[in-house]
C-alpha cells in the first residue's frame, strides 16, 4: 500500500485498472473415443484493463485451449469466463457470437490472409461488420504498413502479412486481443517487428491484450507473465519494467 493524495491509503487492489476478464475454475476435458484428454485443470485468472500478459508454457500445455475458452471460440468442461462482470456464455451460442464480435481480436501463428485480396481489403472485410470501426488504412498505418496498403499477401514478407492479421484484428477496435503464437513462424528480426506493433496497439489503444509463447525470451515484454504446464498456471511473476522488444534475442 502507498499514500495517495489527501494521506489516503488504497489497498492495492483498489490502485490497479479495473478488472477486464476473469475465469474461474476452467476445466477442458477433450473425449476422443474412450481416452479423455485433460488440457485445462482448475484455472483460474485475472486479466485487468488495458494489461499485456504472457501466457507461457511449452507445447502441450494447454495454452491454446484456454486462450480460445477466453475468447470465446470454445467452451470450457467446467467453470466460467467474465467480461466485465458478464458471464460470456451468458445467452448461449449467440451471446458467445455476440461477444467475439464485438470484444474480441484474435491472431494466430498462420496468418490466414486471403491471397486475392490486398492488404487494405482484407482489413476491411473485418471493418465492414463491425460496430464501431477504425478506417483500415488507420488500422495499417497503427502496424507500420501505411506504405503497403494495395500489396497481396504474396509480395508481402511473413512479418509484414501477420502485421496485416494483426491490423485485421484490431480494426474494429477490440477490447481484448488474444495472440497465439504470433511469432512462431518468423525469424527474431520480423517477429521483434510484430511484438513491437502489438505493444504499440497495447500502448495507444489500451487493449488487453494476452499473448502465448513458448519462448521464455518473449515474456520479458509482459506487464505480468502467467507459466503453465499440464494444464495448470504453476507461476505468476510481475515484470518490474516491460523490456522492448527491440533487445530481445531468441
Ligand atoms: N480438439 C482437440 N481434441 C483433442 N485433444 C485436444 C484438442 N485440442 C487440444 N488437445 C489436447 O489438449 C492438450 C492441450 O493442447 P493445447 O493446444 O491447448 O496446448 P498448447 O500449450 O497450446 O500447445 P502448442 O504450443 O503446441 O499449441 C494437448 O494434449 C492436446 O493434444
Amino acid at each position: 500500500m502507498e499514500p495517495v493524495a489527501g494521506g489516503v491509503a488504497l489497498p492495492d487492489e483498489e490502485r490497479a485498472a479495473p478488472v477486464a476478464l476473469v475465469a474461474r475454475g476452467l476445466a477442458k476435458i477433450y473425449r476422443m473415443g474412450a481416452v479423455e484428454v485433460p488440457a485445462l485443470r482448475d484455472v483460474d485468472l485475472t486479466l485487468r484493463e488495458g494489461e499485456l500478459v504472457v501466457l507461457l508454457g511449452p507445447s502441450g500445455s494447454g495454452k491454446s485451449t484456454l486462450l480460445n475458452i477466453l475468447g470465446g471460440l470454445d467452451t470450457p468442461s467446467a467453470g466460467e469466463v467474465l467480461f466485465r462482470g458478464q458471464p460470456i456464455a451468458q445467452g448461449g451460442e449467440r451471446g458467445l457470437t455476440r461477444y467475439r464480435r464485438r470484444h474480441v481480436g484474435f491472431v494466430f501463428q498462420f496468418y490466414n490472409l486471403i491471397a486475392s485480396l490486398t492488404a487494405r481489403e482484407n482489413v476491411a472485410l473485418v471493418t465492414e461488420i463491425a460496430e464501431a470501426p477504425m478506417a483500415p488504412e488507420a488500422a495499417l498505418e497503427l502496424v507500420g504498413l501505411g506504405d503497403r496498403l494495395d500489396h497481396f499477401p504474396a509480395q508481402l514478407s511473413g512479418g509484414e502479412q501477420q502485421r496485416v492479421a494483426i491490423a485485421r484484428a484490431i480494426a474494429k477496435s477490440p477490447d481484448l486481443l488474444f495472440c497465439d503464437e504470433p511469432t512462431g513462424a518468423l525469424d527474431s528480426r520480423t517477429g521483434i517487428l510484430v511484438l513491437e506493433a502489438i505493444l504499440k496497439v497495447n500502448g495507444e489503444l489500451g487493449t488487453t491484450t494476452a499473448l502465448i509463447t513458448h519462448n521464455a525470451v518473449i515474456a520479458d515484454i509482459a506487464d505480468r507473465v502467467l507459466s503453465f504446464a499440464d494444464g495448470r498456471i504453476v507461476g505468476t511473476r510481475v515484470n518490474p519494467v516491460r523490456h522492448s522488444p527491440a533487445g530481445l534475442v531468441w
